[in-house]
């Protein structure tokens, strides 16, 4: 079964492709968007995709994913992520730009700031090796093999940094689960709406690992909200929670269990 991820060979994601299932069929894509296309256009494919970043949050273009498409969450993998800065010579002297996936010029503002470089977007870490020059430099993963000296090492922002991957599948798992991945919608906008959401959880003693809103795009003041809770789906508590939040005029689908 063909997996995709974000390539070339050596990206964060490859490398949690590779943590996953280090045999799998791996096939690298040029940008997360061609990852979520490749996946959508094959049945009988998986996806690994980054979520979640301890330093910056959450990866929209992938939790939009998950609410807009029927695919089911098999799995997650964590990553820790560190970055070095390589460029044509050892030094910052003459070094006006640097280069790198938005995500992670989003980790390193500070080398950014301190240097005062110009950004510029790259599709993938690596990617921004293509768009090194004589006043560019690139950022990308801690100890990457390249042809390139490397600058600066560690120049996250935080020195706890952290990714969270999830394996996208087209079919649900058959292995039994310890997580669940939820996408709650609610029909109506009232007063206590939220509080009766995690009240749900409260009164059955679930405890959440993850909690994201996103707005429907239709009207303000209207969200997604995608929950990741410990329990597995297959338990009758789980399915009392389902049977409590249809009860609450809530539309709730479960996208992940693993
Ligand atoms: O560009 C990469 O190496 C990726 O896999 C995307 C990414 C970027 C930063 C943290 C995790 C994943």
């Amino acid at each position: 079964m063909k997996v995709y991820y974000l390539g070339p060979e050596g990206t964060f994601s490859y490398q949690a492709a590779v943590k996953y299932q280090p045999h799998a069929d791996l096939v690298p894509c040029q940008s997360l968007y061609e990852v979520v296309e490749q996946f959508n256009q094959h049945t009988n494919s998986q996806a690994i995709v980054p979520i979640e970043n301890a330093i910056e949050g959450t990866i929209n273009l992938i939790a939009d994913e998950l609410i807009e498409n029927q695919l089911h969450v098999i799995g997650e993998v964590y990553l820790d992520i560190a970055f070095d800065v390589v460029g044509l010579t050892p030094s910052m002297e003459h070094i006006s730009s640097v280069v790198s996936i938005a995500p992670i010029i989003s980790q390193t503002k500070r080398f950014i700031t301190d240097y005062e470089l110009d950004v510029k977007h790259s599709d993938s870490s690596l990617d921004s090796l293509n768009y090194i020059d004589h006043e560019t430099v690139a950022i990308i993963p801690h100890q990457s093999t390249t042809a390139y000296p490397v600058i600066t090492e560690h120049i996250e922002d935080y020195p706890y940094n952290k990714t969270r991957f999830l394996v996208l599948s087209h079919q649900e798992t058959s292995h039994p689960t310890t997580q669940a991945l939820l996408l709650l919608t609610p029909k109506v906008d009232k007063p206590g709406l939220l509080a009766n959401i995690l009240n749900v959880f409260n009164l059955y003693n679930i405890n959440l690992s993850w909690i994201e809103s996103r707005p429907t795009k239709q009207q303000f003041g209207c969200y997604h909200f995608l929950i990741q809770c410990q329990i597995a789906a297959s338990s009758d508590d789980y399915k009392q929670v389902l049977k409590i939040f249809e009860a609450l005029e809530i539309t709730v689908r479960t996208i992940g269990a693993f």
